[in-house]
């Protein structure tokens, strides 16, 4: 292999961190995600420098990435670079073909690798080094910790006495955990982590500026999704367990028993879809399941729903069936109104973009959209891992903690 080569691949492997801390060094958006079962990372760079706050419709969007927090306004990532990398973060060759002008002008200003170059110029060569900026301001935000088992258990047992007295059936409670980063401690290294440790769910970073923020991710729960041939996704997760053994050992999803709690908790997700769907009177819906699923470390119960938009002729099916169904009884409760009065008055904490949702917006004529779950906020070396449960009139509170503990723990165990 000749010297420059080697130069070449070397800067190919090197090319979605150096990308990614172009963004995070100059203050541009940019998400970077691997979808279930694929091997491919995908990137997005918005150059404009901030997000558009917008309502999704997604017949009318361009290619992007969407992030929503819980509530309030959904945020817009323009598609203005497009990267997709394979499992050897080598860029793939046909993304490399279709490149666009605005892709070459940037890469000759920031990725340019000519020997001078290589010499003298901080901005193209120290970028790994080059942390999100974060003010001073933003970090006095930060507190040490709002939540212990006992002020989180003394919260569930105020929504169970609110489920007994009848003022709802389910609701979903979370909180928060502060960590501070060590400082060998890299955002792109724990996104590869995540993405090597569970293929099976969306993986994700979202670097957003104006909140001077990263967030990193690896959910396994689809809200909306509706790929190039019109197949409409949605499903309903609940129910939580341990995927890991007394002895240490990875338990087989056949071998999980559920109790009536969970099931129950699971079934008020699914009655809630099928509410969603009778809300539109649509009927022409498959139903699978509920079968156990292994999240990481855990396990759930999932129902899958499917609509084929082409047969049924209605493609806006996606967007109206995402209006309905956010926020779903998997993050919220049932009814709505009650859930999340209770869940302001309750939790210590704003949930942000935790429990929200997130994910590429018809890029390659394909939408997909997940709930934020197994999340954590990065800002300098401070991170808050959000984490919720569901809570029924069968709820005991100190099992609630730790199965937050545990959801808390499938990104912990992983990034740190
Ligand atoms: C709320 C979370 O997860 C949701 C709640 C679950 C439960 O209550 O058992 C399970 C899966 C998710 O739908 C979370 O991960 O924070």
């Amino acid at each position: 292999m000749t010297p420059t080569s080697e130069f070449h691949i070397s800067q190919q492997t090197h090319k979605l961190e150096r990308l990614s801390q172009i963004a995070f060094s100059e203050g541009f958006p940019l998400a970077l995600w691997q979808l279930p079962q694929s091997t491919e990372k995908q990137l997005i760079i918005d150059l404009s420098g901030s997000t558009q706050r917008t309502k999704i419709d997604l017949d009318e969007l361009p290619a992007g990435f969407v992030m929503s927090p819980f509530q309030g306004e959904s945020l817009f990532l323009r598609g203005d670079l497009y990267y997709r990398f394979d499992t050897n973060n080598h860029e793939v060759e046909d993304a490399i073909k279709g490149k666009t002008l605005e892709a070459e002008v940037f890469e000759r200003k920031y990725l340019d690798y000519s020997e001078e170059d290589k010499v003298n110029s901080p901005t193209k060569n120290n970028i790994k080094n080059q942390q999100v900026h974060i003010s001073e301001s933003t970090l006095e935000k930060w507190d040490g910790g709002l939540y212990n088992e006992m002020i989180f258990a003394e919260m569930v047992s105020k929504a169970i006495i609110a489920i007994e007295n009848g003022e709802m059936q389910k609701v979903v409670l979370s909180r928060t955990k502060n960590v501070t980063l060590p400082e060998s401690f890299e955002v792109i290294d724990a996104f590869q982590k995540l993405c090597k440790a569970y293929p099976n769910a969306f993986v994700s970073l979202v670097y957003l500026p104006e909140f001077e923020a990263i967030w990193l991710g690896a959910t396994p729960e689809t809200l909306v999704s509706v790929d190039a041939q019109g197949i409409f996704k949605t499903m309903s997760l609940a129910g939580t367990q341990s995927a890991i053994g007394d002895n240490g050992e990875m338990l087989s999803p056949i071998s999980i028993r559920w109790s009536h709690k969970e099931i129950e908790e699971q079934a008020f997700v699914s009655r809630y879809v099928i509410e969603c769907f009778k809300k539109i009177r649509l009927r022409e819906y498959c139903e699978s399941g509920p079968k156990t699923v292994q999240a990481g470390n855990l396990m759930h119960l999932r129902t899958d729903f499917k609509v084929d938009t082409k047969a049924l002729n209605f493609p806006q099916l996606g967007t109206v069936m995402l209006e309905l169904l956010h926020p779903t009884s998997a993050v919220c409760g049932m009814p709505k109104n009650a859930a999340l009065r209770l869940i302001a008055e309750t939790e210590l904490h704003n949930r942000e973009f935790y429990s929200g949702f997130l994910g590429p917006v018809n890029v390659q004529d394909e939408s997909y959209l997940f709930v934020n779950l197994r999340t954590v906020k990065i800002q300098g070396n401070h991170a808050t891992f959000f984490a919720g449960c569901g809570i029924t009139a069968d709820s005991n509170p100190v099992k609630e903690w730790y199965e937050t503990e545990m959801k808390s723990q499938t990104l912990i165990n992983i990034i740190l």
